[in-house]
């Protein structure tokens, strides 16, 4: 296990760095070329181990892929070119690659279990499944003996019965959660009537945006989606990208920037898709330094570069439909609260509770370790600012979830002496490079191993 000395800063952050290609749009990218009939490319910079988690589960279900650099080559063989695994699939920490895979795999001819770390095994499941059910599919977890009605990880997914096809849907999500939507989406592909699906509030639209650019007969109008299986050619060409940089990985830098005196940082070809961009709209009414400067698009993402800077910040508010375009920022967003004057208020974000980890209570947990005033509440947090002095140099457990782990960075940057993050190997799930790009911005953070299991 890997722990992280942060130190407190002497001199502003400053420089121009990417970050590593966007989680969401990579897992989607890597899945829809092994279903592509020939050779995609896809270029993202350091994925991180989630996107590696799907990228496994495409090769244990016989798909060539080839990695050159940070480019990877995957040899897509069609929607039916699968074929069953040997094993049970690894999904890793990845609740994205379980989710989506589920969509895919409900349609296929053959058994397959996907199983998870500690962390995804405790992840609520039911959520894909039912719906994929609804259609005809044959998907089962763990009962889970704490929450009536849910299951967990492993999941037992296939071989579809009898008429041996999905058929069509319309279903009204209890919940926003892009991962869903997109599993019922990628499972409309196999269909043989339509998929409607409505969502309480609109999440992330990346799978939307891929399919459409790959021709797939699909429209939205605000959170309703319709996708019109019998009319799709069932076949996917295969495309190159370029996956832009990830907004949520952004996050951590442009927060910092904001904290720390006279810091300026650019983050170069950054995803702004509108759905992901919550917590720059709140950082903009809580005063922030922020300025997007668009850079074109890439497969209907659009792109631009982050200039960030110090600024003097006052008390925020995140809730309501917002929520769904922050709910990976939440963390950061936390570190920018404790920073900024007045009380910074955190609704309607129950979600956060069934994430890598319950990102409300160790929120609560973290802040006031920094010496930072906060009520956890049931759907989020009231943060009390304390935008002067120092914070309080803290020793902080990351549970193994990498966004904590990373605010805590962040947070032990202004603090009055070293801060030690524990078990932070799991910052490489979604940002490999996060040391090395925060040392890069003129932070100093050392490495250390702790000695627990590896
Ligand atoms: O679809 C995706 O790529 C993701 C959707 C979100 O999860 P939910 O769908 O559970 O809200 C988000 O928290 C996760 O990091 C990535
Ligand atoms: C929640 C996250 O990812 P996933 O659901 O894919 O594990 C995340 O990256 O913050």
């Amino acid at each position: 296990m890997t722990d992280l000395v942060v130190f407190p800063s002497e001199r502003p952050l400053t420089g121009s760095v990417p970050v590593p290609g966007d989680k969401s749009i990579a897992h989607r990218a890597i899945l829809l070329s092994g279903l592509a009939e020939g050779q995609s490319r896809i270029e993202g910079g350091a994925l991180g181990a989630d996107n590696m988690s799907t990228l496994a589960a495409l090769r244990a279900m016989g798909i060539t892929t080839e990695e050159q650099n940070e480019m990877l080559l995957v040899e897509g063989k069609g929607l039916y070119g699968l074929r069953a695994p040997s094993a049970p699939i690894d999904c890793g920490n990845s609740g994205t690659t379980m989710r989506l895979l589920a969509g895919v795999l409900a349609a296929q001819r053959f058994a397959t279990v996907l199983v998870g770390d500690e962390s995804l095994t405790r992840r609520p499941m039911e959520r894909v499944a039912r719906p994929l059910r609804l259609r005809g599919a044959r998907i089962e977890g763990k009962l889970d003996p704490k929450r009536v009605g849910e299951i967990t990880a492993p999941l037992q997914i296939g071989p579809l019965p009898e008429p041996n096809v999905l058929g069509p849907l319309e279903y009204e999500m209890p919940v926003a959660s892009a991962q869903v939507k997109s599993a019922i989406l990628l499972s409309g592909l196999y269909a043989d009537g339509p998929t409607y699906v409505r969502e309480p509030l609109v999440s992330r639209d990346h799978t939307e945006r891929l399919l459409l650019a790959l021709g797939v007969p699909l429209s939205s109008v605000g959170a309703i989606i319709q996708l019109d299986g019998p009319s799709f050619s069932g076949k996917l060409p295969p495309f190159s990208i370029t996956v832009p940089g990830d907004p949520s990985s952004a996050s951590f830098l442009v927060v910092a920037a904001q904290l720390i005196p006279q810091s300026r940082v650019t983050v170069r070809r950054v995803g702004l898709n509108p759905t992901r961009t919550g917590l720059f709209e709140v950082l903009r009414d809580m005063g922030g330094s922020l300025v997007l400067e668009p850079k074109g698009e890439e497969m209907g993402e659009p792109i631009g570069d982050l200039h960030a800077g110090a600024a003097d910040l006052r008390q925020g508010r995140l809730g309501g439909e917002l929520v769904a375009r922050t709910i990976d920022e939440v963390p950061i967003l936390c570190a920018l609260a404790a920073r900024a004057h007045g009380t910074t208020l955190i609704e309607d974000a129950a979600e956060l509770r069934v994430k890598e980890s319950d990102r409300i209570a160790m929120m609560a947990r973290v802040l006031r370790a920094f010496g930072v005033t906060c009520e956890e509440r049931p759907d989020g947090l009231a943060v009390e600012g304390k935008p002067e002095g120092k914070l309080k140099a803290a020793d902080i457990e990351s549970g193994g979830d990498h966004r904590i782990a990373m605010a805590s960075c962040v947070l032990g940057l202004l603090a009055d002496g070293p801060t030690r993050v524990r078990d932070a190997d799991n910052i490489a799930t979604s940002f490999p490079r996060f040391v090395g790009t925060m040392r890069a911005l003129g932070a100093r953070i050392e490495v250390e191993s702790s000695g627990g299991t590896p």
